[in-house]
């Protein structure tokens, strides 16, 4: 039977998250310690556990079939692959960032400048784009560091909340690229490894669409009906019951957790009681 081999980073930023996707979407991956492959129990999934920097060339190579890498390291390696996915986990930015103490006038200043990165691609086409003409000094760690020790006038590399930046004492100057893990596959795949891709992103769809939901039933005036339907959204219309108290109904609906506020304090206004909001798992339309 077919199988479809996904890349996951072994350790790291990624590897929780990733993992945490397949098993909300119902797949258990049984590990094993140190184990660099590892078979879904009920799924056609295998996993292939590699270093962030590897994903984008072993799907293009088809050493895996799919993989989930950051978005930032897809970009550098230039590889024939394609975003199915964005996955809405890892965000951060990739910047160029210099010593607290130096005025900026623009993105001029970095004409003639050294900067240190692990990003040499991105930051040479984002130069380009600028006509900046800068020396890339690329280094693979602790790029932060790199002004404060002398080997680098400017760095250009992650930010996330900024405090490595604080803490080595520089700024942020420009954002090159926004970026997120994302779900990438080669430009072709086989029809039955593209329909085992399909289940598990339908699976993993329907729990992202319930996370920002809530399932709320109330009780109400039967003469209440039409105001209270008008406040609740609902996914088609709210579901309404009769209770076995004379002249009350229950109703029942989803709502956006972001609106959760505003319509409580309008069903409560329009009469509703008994109002119970729970946390919905799956949605599947
Ligand atoms: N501070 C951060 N906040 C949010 N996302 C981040 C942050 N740092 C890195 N990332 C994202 O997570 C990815 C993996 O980061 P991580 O630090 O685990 O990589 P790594 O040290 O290169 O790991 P590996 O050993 O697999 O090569 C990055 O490519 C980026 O997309
Ligand atoms: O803006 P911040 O929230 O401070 O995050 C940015 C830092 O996060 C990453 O490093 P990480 O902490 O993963 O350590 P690493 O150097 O071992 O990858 C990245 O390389 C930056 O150094
Ligand atoms: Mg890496």
């Amino acid at each position: 039977m077919t199988q479809l081999r996904i890349a996951i980073q072994t350790k790291g930023r990624l590897n929780e998250d990733s993992m945490q996707l397949l098993a909300e979407a119902g797949i258990s991956i049984s590990l094993g310690k140190r184990k660099l492959l590892a078979a879904a129990k009920n799924f056609p999934l295998e996993v292939l556990f590699l270093r962030d920097d590897d994903i984008p060339q072993a799907v293009a190579d088809q050493v895996a079939d799919i993989g989930i890498v950051g978005e930032n390291e897809m970009l550098e390696k230039k590889e024939q692959v394609q975003i199915i996915k964005r996955l809405g986990f890892s965000k951060c930015r990739l910047s160029l960032a210099i010593p607290k103490s130096e005025d900026y006038p623009g993105i001029e200043w970095f004409n003639g400048k050294k900067i240190a990165t692990s990003y040499p691609v991105i930051l040479k086409d984002f130069l380009d784009k600028n006509n900046v003409k800068a020396d890339i000094h690329v280094i693979s760690g602790s790029v932060e560091i790199a002004p404060g020790i002398g080997l680098a006038d400017a760095i250009f590399d992650i930010v996330s909340s900024g405090s490595t930046l604080v803490s080595n004492r520089l700024k942020e100057v420009e954002v090159a690229l926004y970026s997120e893990a994302v779900l990438v596959a080669p430009k072709e795949l086989s029809a039955d490894k593209r329909a085992i891709m399909d289940e598990m992103i339908f699976r993993m769809e329907s729990v992202e669409r319930a996370k920002d939901k809530k399932y709320i039933v109330l009780n109400a005036p039967k003469e209440k009906i039409e105001e209270i339907k008008a406040i609740l959204p609902g996914m088609k219309s709210p579901t309404v019951t009769t209770l076995a108290e004379e002249g009350w109904v229950s109703m029942s609906s989803v709502i956006a957790e972001k609106e959760f506020w505003e319509i409580i304090g309008k069903l409560k206004e329009a009469g509703a009681q008994g109002i119970l909001v729970m946390p919905i798992e799956k949605m599947i339309f």
